[in-house]
């Protein structure tokens, strides 16, 4: 069996905030919203690929904090892995794959329409957070 395409993202947190960003593409994922990341093109590393893809795609420097416990499936063949993360420099601007970017308090979390894939890992991030 081959092994599943690992799709990395960044709990990106500033102030107590979490960034969300929402899809603009594809048709089926559009509108919906999840924590900014990519593939991991093959042969690449996990971590130097989510710091790419958060520079190609919101135009930031991040640093990687620490790997959320946990591994959630996507559409077959695809996994997501995430990462918290915290700005180096720049601003996140929504420059692929996303047309809107939210910083969300904690009590605004389940303010936007996640991804259902999303969900749990979204949850993890919170209880990786609690004291
Ligand atoms: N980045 C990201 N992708 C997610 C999440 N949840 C989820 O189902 N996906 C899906 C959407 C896409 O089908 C796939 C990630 O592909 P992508 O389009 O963001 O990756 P990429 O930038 O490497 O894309 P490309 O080179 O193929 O254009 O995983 C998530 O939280 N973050």
């Amino acid at each position: 069996m081959t092994e599943p395409t690992v799709v990395v993202a960044a709990a990106l947190q500033e102030s107590g905030r979490l960034l969300a960003a929402r899809r603009s593409a594809p048709p089926e994922l559009a509108g919906r919203w999840e924590l900014p990341g990519g593939k991991v093109e093959p042969g690449e590393d996990p971590k130097r690929a989510l710091v790419r893809e958060l520079r190609e795609e919101l135009g930031i420097g991040a640093e990687l904090v620490a790997p959320v416990p946990g591994e959630w499936p996507l559409k077959p063949g695809y996994v997501l892995r995430v990462w918290t993360a915290r700005l180096l420099s720049g601003r996140p601007r929504p420059l692929e794959d996303h047309d809107e970017l939210r910083w969300l308090g904690p009590d605004e979390i389940w303010s936007v329409d996640w991804l259902d894939q999303d969900v749990p890992a979204v949850k993890a991030v919170l209880a990786a957070q609690q004291p």
